[in-house]
């Protein structure tokens, strides 16, 4: 055996015998019986090619060579490393002798490569460059930032911002400048272009009738931050530090007399802190302020006790710090919101609007402690769930939402009632401004946006549920009938409907009683899916319908005949189609159309096609195949030509009522009541000559009569008073005035269309 380069101080480790003993005896080498460590060229002579002998002599005479430099050992420990791996890959040498050896080379190398020693490491190439770069001038120790808070403020920019702030009465803050941070600690830490510091309970007390008012940050209020905490409440810190850099928001610390102390921040005086707890504003200006005061609230007087408001919505003290600059009015409105006034817990949070993600997002973000459920319009806020601006009807839906499910996506009721009107009844009245129906899909209105996310129409509100019934149906459809269709009437009460005492008692037996009481109204008590309401015009046909849609409490939809034929023509049958399946998603519903002769009219040869497939589609929907017995759906029409309805459609308004002229006590009632309203003092005789003389009259021409005598006081004013005439001196409504209005006011229904009527009722009418 010949061990190459080898210092015979090593042959003692090498096994002496063949390649069988010089296998054990490198696996021994870390044994008990052999102690001494092999060196890194203990390697046997058999398990080397001539290549690796070579190399690995050259690596064994490179470490221990004196004259070698540390990268030539560095080398020679690396390749008797990969020589190592090598021979255990082919099971030369045991994993112990390999261990051992390993450590070793690799212990040396690392101190190697790791020393900064120049003769003996290689750590030390950054030496070199460093030195070379010393030598280099360097001025950097001259360099200076000039972003200190003195430079900056001695900047003509920033002085013009600081002098023309603190003129202004009113802070150039706005909330989106102010974020809030709650921590755990028991502090509100308000941070303007200076770094916040808590303070200590130390300042001096605010005495009664102070007014403080302080210029807030030049930079305006960049942090806000509201540290809260869910413990120890009874002795919360804020702290309101810095302010006296903070120019653009004025402070007023407002300590009124009372149980106690009121401290209120914001110039305009709507925000307030009314704590028992500490509040301070350190070096506010050369004033170290704190108070001790009850409660904080926004737009509220101090209140004893925990709880503060934020514009009704209670507020546990702590828990909300809003600092507003003084908003203007609007702004105000949407930050605060408006509260239900429900009370909360201490341990609830309340949220006014918060006009500003940032702040409502930190705020959420950042809320530690306490219940973890809040308010937000009124509503339950989830901890974790993003507070965003909602307005009060998407709010309406989505509580809606949660309390009927998706079964009963009924919107919002106004009234009792959701009242949706398609065409005439727009409330937009005369002077209404035109909106398009096309154009309202991509505009931001609140409705239309609603009834987008209500079925899924490209809305950020995707996640909103899409009913199957309307996934067939075209959305601008869907969207004209939710939204551009919607109409809010004044209330109509059953009372206002003079007369028509049998009328109206069918129609609460048959609208009102099974919407209240389904459970009751089934089987053959169900109610009828259609009913007539027929006769003379201007006798309250439309007025019930009114009246329904407000005392029903079903989702009301009012729909104009000719609109349907004429705005979308061609297209009426799906509109019919639109129309039902909304409503079949507000359940219970009712669709009034009025004029519904022209919609269901005849059928005749030679009809345009599109009327006919409206009708043909119109009584699929009331009584067809896809319609189902469940559902709650009840189609009022109306009309003063029942004779011109088709047959078809005739029998499925199963209920059809007569609404005859006014009796004479309806025109009575009328009468005193339009004229309760005026300055009219008729005596009852009076009253009974005007009834007497009326006969024939329709509620139309009896409001048409009060009217035309509401204006014979007017009229026996000379021309030249009418402008300088106060209210007060113009004379009551005189029984003449009336007199001279029957001269005027004609009935506008003839004796022959009466009998028309009369006979119709007879054949089809279910009254009397
Ligand atoms: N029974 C009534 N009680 C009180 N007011 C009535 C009554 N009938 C009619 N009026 C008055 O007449 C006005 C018109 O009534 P309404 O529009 O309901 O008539 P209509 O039956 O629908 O007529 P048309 O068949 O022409 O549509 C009402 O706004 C109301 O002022
Ligand atoms: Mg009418």
């Amino acid at each position: 055996m010949v061990w190459g380069g080898l210092p015979s101080s090593h042959h003692a480790a090498v096994p002496q015998a063949g390649n069988a003993r010089a296998q054990s005896g490198l696996r021994d080498c870390a044994g008990t019986s052999r102690t001494r460590e092999a060196p890194p060229g203990l390697i046997k002579m058999e398990s080397f090619d001539t290549l690796n002998l070579n190399q690995w002599q050259k690596h064994y005479f490179n470490t221990i060579s004196n004259t070698c430099t540390p990268r030539h050992r560095a080398d020679a420990y690396r390749g008797h490393i990969l020589q190592l791996q090598y021979s255990l890959a082919k099971s030369d040498i045991s994993q112990d002798c390999t261990a051992s050896l390993f450590r070793r080379c690799t212990e040396k190398y690392s101190a190697i490569v790791d020393s900064d020693n120049a003769e003996t490491g290689l750590n030390n190439y950054a030496d070199s460059v460093l030195s070379l770069s010393r030598c280099q001038k360097n001025e950097s120790e001259q360099w200076q930032s000039s972003l200190s808070a003195s430079s900056i403020s001695k900047l003509k920019s920033v002085q013009d911002m600081v002098k023309s702030s603190s003129e202004a009465s009113a802070s150039l803050v706005s909330a989106k400048d102010v974020s809030m941070v709650i921590g755990k600690a028991n502090q509100i830490e308000i941070s303007g272009c200076h770094k916040t510091t808590p303070s200590s309970n130390t300042g001096n007390s605010v005495p009664k009738d102070t007014h403080l008012i302080a210029s807030l940050s030049d930079v305006a209020l960049r942090n806000v931050s509201e540290k809260y905490a869910t413990d120890n409440r009874k002795c919360q810190t804020f702290t309101i530090s810095s302010l006296n850099c903070l120019q653009n928001v004025h402070q007023r610390l407002d300590t009124k007399p009372g149980a106690d102390e009121t401290n209120t921040l914001d110039s305009s005086s709507t925000f307030s802190l009314t704590s028992s707890k500490n509040i301070h504003c350190d070096q506010f200006g050369s004033n170290e302020v704190s108070a001790n005061c009850p409660s904080m609230s926004a737009n509220a007087p101090a209140h004893a006790g925990q709880t503060g408001t934020v514009s009704g919505q209670n507020v546990p003290f702590g828990n909300h710090l809003s600092l507003l600059a003084p908003l203007s009015s609007s702004k105000r409105k949407m930050f605060y919101g408006s509260g239900d006034g429900g009370t909360e817990s201490c341990n609830s949070t309340s949220y006014g609007h918060f006009q500003n993600r940032n702040i409502a997002n930190s705020y959420q973000k950042n809320f530690d402690g306490g219940s973890r459920n809040g308010k937000y319009d009124g509503h339950a806020v989830d901890e974790g769930s993003v507070i965003a601006f909602k307005t009060a009807k998407v709010q309406l839906y989505i509580d809606q939402q949660k309390k009927f499910g998706n079964q009963n996506q009924r919107p919002m009721a106004l009234n009792n009632c959701t009242k949706k009107s398609l065409g005439t009844a727009r409330s937009r009245g005369l002077f209404g401004k035109f909106v398009s129906p096309a154009s309202k899909q991509d505009s931001g209105d609140e409705n239309c946006q609603m009834s987008a996310g209500l079925y899924g129409n490209n809305s950020d509100e995707t996640s909103l549920p899409v009913d199957e019934r309307l996934k067939n149906l075209e959305p601008k459809m869907i969207q004209l009938i939710m939204s551009e269709i919607m109409d809010h009437g004044p209330p109509v009460n059953w009372d206002d409907i003079a007369g028509l005492e049998f009328a109206k008692s069918t129609i609460k037996e048959i609208v009102v009683w099974p919407m209240l009481r389904p459970d009751i109204f089934t089987g053959l008590r169900g109610p009828p899916k259609g009913i007539l309401l027929f006769g003379p015009p201007g006798t309250g046909k439309t007025l019930i319908g009114k009246c329904i849609a407000c005392q029903s409490g079903a989702t009301f939809f009012s729909i104009s005949a000719s609109s349907l034929t004429s705005k979308w023509v061609g297209e009426g049958e799906k509109m019919v189609r639109a129309m039902f399946a909304v409503a079949r998603c507000h359940q219970p519903a009712v669709i009034f159309i009025d004029e519904i002769d022209s919609l269901l009219s005849q059928r005749v040869d030679g009809e345009h096609d599109s009327s006919r497939r409206i009708k043909t589609e119109f009584l699929v929907q009331l009584d067809g195949a896809s319609t189902s017995a469940d559902d709650r759906i009840l189609v009022v029409g109306a009309t003063n030509r029942p004779q011109e309805i088709d047959e078809a459609a005739r029998r499925r308004l199963v209920k059809r009522l007569y609404i005859p002229l006014p009796e004479g006590s309806a025109r009575q009632q009328i009468v005193v009541k339009l004229m309760s309203r005026e300055n009219c003092p008729l005596s009852p005789e009076e009253l009974e000559l005007i009834i007497q003389h009326s006969e024939g009259f329709s509620g139309a021409d009896m409001t048409q009569l009060c009217c035309e005598a509401a204006l014979g006081p007017i009229r026996s004013i000379q021309i030249a008073d009418i402008s300088t005439i106060t209210p007060d001196q113009v004379r009551p409504i005189k029984y003449i005035d009336f007199e001279n209005a029957f001269a005027n006011v004609r009935p506008s229904v003839s004796q022959k269309d009466l009998e028309l009527y009369e006979e119709w009722n007879k054949m089809f009418g279910c009254g009397r």
